[in-house]
């Protein structure tokens, strides 16, 4: 492909700009470790051997998208606060227990999202692809729409029972 064709030019143009993205992330978001683990070097990898190692490597994934996804940092203290304030809310256990189902499935989500987000990277690299770009889309597209239901899931539950907590509301609503 001649790529001085003036049809390759919007695809040129949408090739800088992600690679311009990419790298403007690169300084933000640290890079995967490289450090050796279990006296392996990064280059290698082992398949846990037992029930610990395997959540180890689950804790390595959750740890490594708190560090590097604003977003996943984001709904850890979101989903914090409204389990807290649930709490001091007197909630019923089945009402935590909705809540916190909500939360951990936006925060899995997002963690579904950085795999994906890595997967496509490791297979194209900087270069650009629409399918790229769709599955990085559909993942995103998924992490928002639980969030927003988890918004609407937080609202329902914990806006009644808080707005008789300030003496804003008298009826016997929510808890
Ligand atoms: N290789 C690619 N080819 C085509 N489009 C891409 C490519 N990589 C990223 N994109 C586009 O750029 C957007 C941002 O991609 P990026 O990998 O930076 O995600 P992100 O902004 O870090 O997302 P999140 O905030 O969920 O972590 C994608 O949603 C997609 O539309």
């Amino acid at each position: 492909m001649n790529l001085n064709e003036p049809s390759v030019a919007p695809l040129q143009a949408r090739l800088l700009s992600v690679s311009q993205h990419r790298s403007a992330k690169m300084n933000t978001a640290p890079e995967p470790p490289v450090s050796s683990h279990n006296g392996r070097s990064s280059s290698s990898w082992t398949v846990a051997s037992n029930l610990l190692v395997s959540f180890q490597y689950a804790w390595t994934g959750i740890t490594y998208a708190y560090k590097t996804q604003r977003n996943f940092r984001i709904h850890t203290v979101i989903g914090t606060l409204a389990i807290g304030l649930g709490f001091f809310l007197h909630l019923s256990s089945v009402k935590l227990a909705v809540i916190g189902l909500t939360i951990a499935a936006v925060m899995a989500m997002e963690l579904l999202n950085t795999a994906i987000e890595s997967v496509v990277d490791l297979t194209v690299g900087q270069s650009y692809h629409e399918l790229a770009k769709i599955a990085k889309d559909c993942a995103a597209g998924a992490v928002l729409i639980f969030a927003i239901a988890a918004l609407l899931v937080a609202m329902m539950l914990l806006i009644p029972p808080l707005l008789v907590q300030l003496g804003l509301v008298t009826v016997g609503v929510g808890t």
